[in-house]
């Protein structure tokens, strides 16, 4: 079998084996697609300041996510109807999350339920990304049933009061085929829901059954229906992010939804600094959109770093960093490879590059990537 080195071989590879409908959906950004490739081109203008000398014999990738360790700096991202990619779906990327000690993002459009997935991966750090739903009795029992069944997190989405126009799905008129479903809604509230979703796009079925009409007071509401930290996921403007820590969110993700929403916002890696700036420490801080190598995520994480002082008459810094960096496609171009294998080595190849990265950068910890370490190229134009 082909064996891919990195993440860009397994999409070679994804790019191959699946059909024409699941690929256009799972590789498609909105419009023109200005801001999909711009997540990957604004990565390619940052440089790295490698520092040498530095004892680098002992390494360590660990970092803390809401007070809980994970093995490595990034984690998976929550994408929609996984089972398109590989029969295990969201059962092989959760095992392969727990396998590497790793976060796993489930999303509220999986193609296995909220229970399974818990089942198959009971030690893996799991978090629930939900769509609020217009009946709000749906939106409710996802909450109850992620939290009965260990999630640690409730991640929503709130870049999404429509759908983004990704056009090759509109040109394939995109449907799941019909030996999926859409799990999470198998019963009676779910029929409704999986049936609506037969016959119409995505599109279609986000305009009549998510919740167009959302404001930042029902993330207050939603705070009440759980004890679970709430996180914000697609959050591009210093503005909104200031307004989601005045709402009491214990994290926000710096994402603009893989390119798949307004094509012309900027990549994430743009906004990541002034969020950052606008926030500090205040609330934990994630981020999203195009990362494909380790150069990324040290990338993401050097300039999700800020030096905060905290004891001005000591002149003691602690430095505050991003602690995790997400991924969306990389993990569905693994499950295509091999389903919890291809995903556990989409793992594997991006943490032994960036054990590469920092070792030579002279980083042994995940708190010595510092934002001095990460220029933009016009940095060197003007010397
Ligand atoms: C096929 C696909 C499905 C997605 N489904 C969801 C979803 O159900 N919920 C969500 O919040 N984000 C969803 N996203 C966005 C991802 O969570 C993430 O923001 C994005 O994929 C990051 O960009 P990347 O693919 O370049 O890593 C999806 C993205 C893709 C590509
Ligand atoms: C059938 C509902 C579509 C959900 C789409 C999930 C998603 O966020 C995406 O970007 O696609």
């Amino acid at each position: 079998m082909y064996t891919p080195v990195c993440i860009q071989d397994f999409e070679t590879h994804a790019f191959k084996v699946l059909p024409k409908g699941t690929l256009d959906y799972y590789k498609s950004g909105a419009g023109q697609q200005l801001t999909l490739a711009n997540n990957r081109t604004a990565f390619s203008k940052l440089r790295i300041r490698p520092r040498c000398l530095r004892n680098v014999r002992t390494r360590s990738l660990s970092t803390t996510v809401m007070g809980t360790k994970a093995a490595l700096p990034f984690g998976i991202a929550p994408t929609a109807m996984q089972k398109l990619a590989h029969p295990d779906g969201e059962l092989a990327s959760a095992r392969a999350a727990e396998k590497m000690g790793t976060i796993f993002i489930l999303s509220t459009i999986s193609t296995t339920s909220i229970e399974d997935v818990a089942a198959a991966a009971p030690n893996a750090t799991k978090w629930f990304q939900l769509y609020i739903y217009k009946d709000r009795e749906v939106t409710a029992n996802l909450v109850k049933r992620a939290e009965i069944s260990g999630f640690k997190a409730i991640v929503v989405t709130v870049d999404s009061p429509m759908f983004g126009i990704r056009r090759d799905d509109v040109r394939n008129n995109f449907k799941m085929p019909p030996h999926i479903t859409l799990a999470n809604f198998v019963g009676e509230k779910a029929t409704s829901v999986s049936k609506r979703q037969s016959g119409s796009g995505i599109g279609n079925y986000v305009a009549s059954l998510f919740d167009a009409s959302l404001e930042w007071e029902d993330i207050r509401s939603l705070k009440k229906l759980t004890t679970l930290p709430i996180m914000v996921k697609g959050i591009l403007t210093k503005e909104d992010a200031l307004k989601a820590v005045e709402i009491g969110v214990s994290a926000i993700v710096v994402s603009n939804h893989g390119g798949r929403q307004i094509d012309s916002v900027p990549a994430s890696i743009e906004v990541l600094p002034e969020i950052v700036k606008a926030v500090g420490s205040k609330v934990e801080i994630y981020f999203d959109g195009g990362v494909r190598e380790a150069v990324d995520v040290f990338k993401a994480l050097a300039l999700g770093a800020k030096m905060v002082s905290l004891y001005l008459v000591s002149n003691y810094c602690k430095v505050f960093f991003i602690s995790q960096v997400f991924m969306g496609r990389p993990i569905l171009w693994g499950l295509a490879y091999n389903g919890e294998e291809g995903v556990t080595k989409v793992l594997k190849v991006l943490k032994s590059e960036l054990e590469n990265v920092m070792t030579i950068a002279g980083c042994r910890s995940i708190s010595d990537i510092k934002p001095d370490m990460v220029v933009h190229e016009s940095y060197y134009s003007r010397l």
